[in-house]
């Protein structure tokens, strides 16, 4: 389980210490930079001699860059340092950087390492144009540099991860004690996160909200068949998706959920010839009622929003057993709120920003986190907001929201979503609480991707990433092993 504590948190671990006043938490964390900068340095070439640039803002984010500049500078590397606002430059890091050879200079030569210190956790907003212009000449001069946030790309909010452009992106971000919301939530801005211990509490952190479980985590609790089970006993689950028309979203879910987990799968719909023509196992018929029991059931994609699919969504959310609602299901659903309202078994809605817009009647907007968070308490659903960082958040626990940073972006690909639908509904119907069956089922679907696009990666289409999801569940089971 990874956690990431929001400013105000990480500033309350750090004043915890009592080693703010002193500079030895900057001090760790100069050290941690250096390293990290020293290791980068010697994977490519070597130390002596090498160039690093350092841009300078006016908090301790340049701190950290001007005293980890004097280590690298003591080892031999020729350190340059821009200051953007030289009456606020960190004196005592000036100072070091100066004692050891660094040299202060308004525009850099050419450079193997371009530091941004610009700032880190008490930013706000894009780049100030003086930043942005010293960056651009930096990058135009020297284009292959390697890129080293200090604690956060600058122009990359802390605590939502949102971009404001221009922002600094990253080949290596090197933070401190705790990874930041950021460093999740805009990853791929931030490239290779190193976390320095700077001795924080080991406590510090635990009451982050923003929470992903491991692959570890993932792999043990996948359900597997024990020597006592049988097909019922894993958990039918029930699909009522695709149309006779579109039997596309009906195939693609169904595949995963037979995929996913060993229970039986029913599937009730319009396109039920053809699902039992691609997967034989699958027991289907027309419509929900007539399907036999399942222990949960996963309702929308690709059938439509007709009155046909008004009726069998009715029929499935009166049903006393967990229910999926994704797509097409969803877009009923923010017409027809008050389906809720009886249900007291657990719903999860499993959105991309369009359909939580519908849902909502609001945009996702900057704060994705607190988004979903406030939907599921107003909704009383488990909601999982799809994207490169995947959000899921239950109804009665506003402490927690799980993220699924998917690691790669091959699975934005049509009909990847009702394969989501698939796996999740699946684990739903194992008896996996809603949220850990959503974040387990994200995390599957992104390593299913990732494995489907291979190295160095080739666009893929949805059935090749449901092909791949026993593959993926092996590499989560096995990495805990
Ligand atoms: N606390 C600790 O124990 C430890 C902290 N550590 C380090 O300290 C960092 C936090 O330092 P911090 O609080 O001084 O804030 P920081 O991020 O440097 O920037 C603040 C100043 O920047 C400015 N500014 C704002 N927005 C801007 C923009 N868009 N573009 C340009 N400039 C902008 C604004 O100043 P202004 O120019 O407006 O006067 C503002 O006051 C943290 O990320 C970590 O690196 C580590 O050493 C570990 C121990
Ligand atoms: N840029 C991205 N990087 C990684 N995963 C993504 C990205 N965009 C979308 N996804 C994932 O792909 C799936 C897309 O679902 P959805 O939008 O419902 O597609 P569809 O309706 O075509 O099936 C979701 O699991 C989502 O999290
Ligand atoms: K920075």
């Amino acid at each position: 389980m990874s956690r990431y504590p929001t400013v105000a948190q990480i500033r309350a671990a750090e004043a915890a210490t009592g080693l703010l006043a002193n500079g030895v938490l900057m001090g760790r964390a100069a050290h941690g930079l250096a390293s990290a900068i020293l290791n980068h340095l010697r994977d490519t070439g070597g130390v002596y001699g090498r160039r690093a640039g350092l841009v300078v803002g006016s908090g301790d984010n340049g701190g950290d860059a001007l005293y980890a500049g004097a280590l690298l500078a003591r080892r031999g590397v020729a350190v340059s340092a821009v200051l953007l606002d030289p009456a606020k430059a960190h004196p005592g890091g000036l100072a070091a950087l100066r004692r050891t050879g660094g040299r202060v200079v308004v525009e850099f030569g050419e450079l193997d390492v371009l530091v941004d210190g610009i700032v880190g956790i008490g930013g706000s907003g894009p780049l100030r144009p003086a930043a942005a212009a010293v960056l651009g000449a930096a990058r135009a001069l020297s284009p292959s540099a390697t890129v080293v946030a200090v604690d956060l790309p600058s122009g990359v909010d802390a605590d939502t991860g949102v971009v404001n452009e221009p922002a600094v992106r990253a080949d290596l971000t090197v933070t401190f004690g705790l990874p930041r919301r950021a460093h999740v939530l805009a990853a791929p801005q931030c490239g290779r996160l190193v976390v320095v211990d700077i001795g924080l509490d080991p406590g510090a952190g635990r009451d982050a909200v923003l929470q992903s479980l491991s692959d570890a985590q993932v792999g043990a609790a996948w359900p597997v068949p024990g020597p006592f089970d049988d097909k019922y006993r894993q958990g039918v689950v029930g699909i009522v998706a695709g149309s006779a028309v579109y039997p596309g979203a009906a195939l693609l879910c169904t595949g995963a959920a037979i995929a996913a987990t060993s229970g039986m799968t029913r599937y009730a719909g319009p396109a039920a010839a053809a699902v039992v023509d691609h997967h034989p196992e699958v027991v289907a018929v027309g419509e929900p009622e007539e399907a036999g029991r399942v222990q949960a059931w996963i309702v929308g994609p690709g059938f439509g929003t007709d009155v046909d699919a008004r009726a069998r969504l009715r029929t499935v959310l009166a049903a006393d057993v967990p229910v999926l609602v994704d797509a097409d299901g969803i877009t009923l659903l923010a017409q027809n709120p008050d389906l809720l309202a009886p249900r007291s078994a657990p719903t999860l809605l499993t959105p991309h920003a369009g359909e939580f817009a519908r849902l909502t009647g609001a945009e996702v907007g900057a704060d994705r986190v607190e988004a979903v968070r406030a939907c599921a308490a107003d909704l009383g659903a488990t909601v999982l907001l799809k994207g490169r960082a995947t959000l899921i958040a239950g109804p009665d626990d506003p402490d927690t929201v799980l993220v699924n940073e998917a690691g790669s972006s091959w699975a934005a690909t049509a009909g990847s979503g009702d394969a989501l639908s698939g796996i999740v509904g699946a684990l739903l119907a194992t008896g996996l609480p809603p949220a850990l069956a959503a974040a387990m089922g994200a995390r599957a679907h992104s390593v299913a991707a990732h494995i489907a696009a291979g190295r160095p990666g080739a666009p893929i289409g949805a059935s090749a990433l449901v092909a791949a999801i026993s593959d993926a569940i092996r590499v989560l089971r096995a990495s805990g092993a």
